[in-house]
């Protein structure tokens, strides 16, 4: 069985360093002449599939946008996730989860175990009641070969309140999550399968020199981080990063061939990440 970490090494070197929100916000379902309904999702999904699978390396659908349509909605998730998957595309389900004992658990299977019907390649959870808490979901995806992603420097501005703060041994939040995850890839060949978030909105990224793990960096575009934040903010861990975007490319839809053209023009501005 190949791991995460494997699947996802062969995905950027081939498609090119880019992850992809589908993020069916209600503004932009009305942008594209959809109704703020299951339809409207249905067929953004839809045409978000059209244009992402195959040619991104990473597809992240935000839950919480499926989520509001309660369980037709869900239903539109579980179609859009197993096309993808189906097709070889790997999904990152965003879904922030963290919790307890048997309730992360619940979470950990909903996301990474081969019999749920929202199954999907990696999912991201928060540690911030505390990493050990995460372990059922760490365990699991090392067991089914899939990923998680570690919420550490997150891209909103109130994030650093938590994961700023210091601890006794004088590393912030944000880096002893990070060197969590490291500890968890230790061994990995390639990459490691437990990945960490860090927003491209920050002024200063954790030291990720020792992860040996994938780094999503959200916030490009909309929340105003740029190509020259991910490539200062990654500082020497290029070949990790997968910086994702998600408004400032479905701006640019309904129309298929402009999704792809803004998907192309996305990936070219982050070639270096390849170098
Ligand atoms: O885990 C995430 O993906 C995430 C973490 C973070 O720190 N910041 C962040 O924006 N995200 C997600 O990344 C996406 C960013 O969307 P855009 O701002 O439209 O590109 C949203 O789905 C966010 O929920």
């Amino acid at each position: 069985m190949s791991t995460f970490g494997e699947r996802l090494a062969e995905a950027l070197a081939s498609r090119g360093p880019l992850c992809i929100g589908i993020d069916p916000h209600p503004q932009l379902l009305t942008a594209w002449g959809l109704g703020v309904d299951t339809d409207g999702l249905e067929k953004f999904s839809e045409l978000c599939v059209e244009a992402f699978d195959g040619v991104v390396a990473v597809v992240k659908p935000q839950v919480a946008f499926f989520e509001v349509f309660g369980s037709a909605g869900l239903e539109v998730l579980e179609r859009t996730v197993a096309v993808l998957r189906g097709s070889g595309t790997l999904v990152l389900a965003d879904a922030k989860r963290g919790d307890i004992g048997s309730t992360m658990d619940a979470y950990a299977r909903t996301w990474l175990a081969d019999e749920s019907p929202l199954c999907s390649d990696a999912v991201t959870v928060s540690p911030y009641l505390g990493f050990g808490a995460l372990a059922p979901a760490l365990d699991l995806g090392a067991r089914t070969g899939r990923g998680v992603f570690v919420l550490a420097a997150t891209s909103n501005p109130e994030g650093g309140q938590v994961q700023n703060a210091r601890l006794e041994d004088g590393r912030t939040v944000a880096q002893a999550m990070v060197d969590e995850a490291a500890a968890r890839n230790a061994g990995a060949d390639r990459l490691g399968s437990v990945g960490v978030v860090v927003g491209a909105t920050l002024a200063q990224a954790p030291d990720l020199r020792e992860l040996n793990g994938p780094v999503l960096m959200p916030g490009v575009g909309a929340q105003g981080g740029t190509a020259d934040d991910v490539r200062r903010l990654a500082a020497g861990n290029l070949k990790a990063v997968v910086p994702n975007v998600s408004r400032e490319v479905l701006r640019a839809g309904p129309s298929v061939p402009a999704l792809r053209d803004a998907v192309a023009r996305t990936v070219e501005q982050f070639a270096f990440l390849q170098d």
